[in-house]
Parts: structure tokens; sequence; C-alpha cells
């Protein structure tokens, strides 16, 4: 399988290739890949819409990412070329210092199983099972068993001790979306993509929500690219892009909410 270059995490030494790109039977201490890396990545929709233009982003591992921009400016497409659901025109997209480019359909589907955990704004539980079957369901999926320690740890984290033989129904929406949240990590992926994770959420749920999710970043060291249309919400992450007609127009480390409301609003006018 090809490992390859990213915009960060090239070899210090200067050598060719990224330092945790090493050959096998190299015995350097490869320090392990970064999460994500898109490098130059184009997106170009039947049609000819480009919503994605030469966009590069190295995710590093255990960080939180908030990618903002206004409607249409290729924030989903930026993630589903992330999450590997959907394809690049052209560059490549490296998942835990795998391309998936090169993967055919199965291998890519077994990848994000295994690599790759999704949160959406509307939580997609089965409404039918318990609370503890949905978190485990994508496991069952992939017929496997699952870690009971680690099942232990995340439910103490999400806070659903109490709830897990109870049905999606019955819980509020922010218990809800925990739930999401830890089915979303049950398989211990390298990376989760939230996709407007708050969105539904009323502003106290939202902000627990938020706390969890950065929670999981600095307590597990989980991986966690947000998209969000929320100033506040995306001033809660590490780093923030701001995305206009498929670039990445702005870079922002520990990002407040009112220096994005206003550079997003900058953008959104120029
Ligand atoms: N399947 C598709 N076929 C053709 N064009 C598409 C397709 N999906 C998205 N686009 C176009 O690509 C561009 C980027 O869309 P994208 O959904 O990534 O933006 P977005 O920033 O996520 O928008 P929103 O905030 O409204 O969800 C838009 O011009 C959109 O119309």
């Amino acid at each position: 399988m090809r490992r390859a270059s990213a915009e960060t995490g090239r070899s210090q030494a200067g050598g060719p290739g990224p330092a945790w790109a090493a050959e096998p039977g190299d015995r350097r201490v490869v320090p392990p890949p970064p999460a994500v890396v898109l490098e130059q990545v184009t997106k170009t929709y039947p049609g000819g819409v480009r919503a994605l233009d030469e966009v590069s982003v190295t995710v590093e591992r255990g960080t939180f990412l908030a990618v903002m921009g206004p409607s249409g400016s290729g924030k989903s497409t930026l993630m589903h070329c992330a999450a590997g659901l959907d394809t690049p025109t052209s560059g490549d997209v490296f998942i835990d210092g795998t391309v998936t480019g090169g993967l055919n359909e199965t291998r890519r589907a077994e990848m994000r199983r295994e690599r790759v955990g999704f949160v959406f704004q509307s939580y997609n539980l089965v409404p039918s099972l318990s609370i503890a079957d949905n978190i485990t369901l994508p496991l069952r999926l992939a017929g496997k068993a699952p870690d009971r320690d680690w099942l232990r740890v995340l439910v103490e984290r999400v806070g659903l001790g109490g709830r897990l033989n109870h049905r999606p129904a019955e819980l509020s929406g922010g218990q809800q979306q925990r739930a999401a949240i830890a089915r979303a990590l049950v398989a211990k992926p390298a990376v989760v993509f939230g996709d407007e994770p708050t969105g539904a959420l009323d502003l106290r749920t939202a902000r627990e929500v938020l706390d969890l999710l950065r929670d999981l970043v600095d307590g597990l060291g989980q991986t966690v690219v947000m998209v969000t249309h929320d100033p506040a919400a995306a001033a809660r992450a590490d780093r923030a892009l701001v995305m206009t007609d498929g670039r990445v127009r702005a870079t922002l480390d520990m990002p407040t909410a009112p220096e994005l409301a206003q550079l997003v609003t900058t953008l959104e006018t120029e």
C-alpha cells in the first residue's frame, strides 16, 4: 500500500518523502502519520462545478479542526473527499497514512468502517435498537466483537451509563447526539467527521456536545474535523479553516468566535 508525502511531517533530514513514510526494514523511529492529509485536491462535478480547487490540508492527530464558509463554498465536498466518501478529480487524500485513491470501492468502504467515524446533524440512530446496540452497531456490521474496556470508557465519557437500555426516542436531542458520538468512536477511528453536529441543538445542549468533542480530543487524543456555520462552535476547535469558492481562504489557530464571525463576513462580501 502506498504511503506518500504530506504537507507537514516531511523528513527533517531533508530525505525524500515525509518522515512517516518509511520503507519496510527502515529502523529509524518513525512518527505516526497525520490523521488526514489532502494534497492539492480538486473536485469537479459533472456539469463543470469546481467544488474544490487545489485544496491542501493536514489534520494532525489529536487535534480539532473546524471547517467554515458560506453555503456552496465546498465544505461538504471537502469532508466527503477527506473521509473517502467521494473521490477527488485530482490530488491525493491520505487517511492515517494510507492514500485512498489507490483503493477499490470494497477497500475504501473497509477503510471508512475501520478508520473513520461520522456524526451528523440528525443523529441517525436506529429507532428500534437500544442505545447500547446503536453504539455497537458498526462493530456488529463489521462482524467484530466490541472491546469491553473501550466501551466502558466511551459510555462513561459520553455520560449515558444509565440510558443504555433505552430507545433513542426516550432520550433528549443532546443525549441522542452523545450516543451518535459514542457510535462514531466505537471502532477507535483515526478521525471523526462531524457535519454540523450541533446544528439541531439548542444553545446549552450544543455547548455540552462541543464540550464532549473537546474532551475526546484532549482526554483521549481523538482527531475531530467538524463542518459548521456557527463561529461559536468553530471557536472550540484548535484550528479553523474558512473556505470560499472551493478554496481555503484563511486558517486561524486558536480562533475566537468574534474573529471568525468577522472573517467569514469579510470573505463573503469580497
Ligand atoms: N453532486 C453534485 N453535483 C454537482 N454539483 C455539486 C454536487 N454537490 C455539490 N455541488 C456543488 O459544489 C459546490 C460546493 O458544494 P458543497 O455542498 O460542498 O458546499 P457547502 O459549503 O457544503 O454548502 P452548504 O453549507 O450549503 O452545505 C456548490 O456549488 C454545489 O452546488
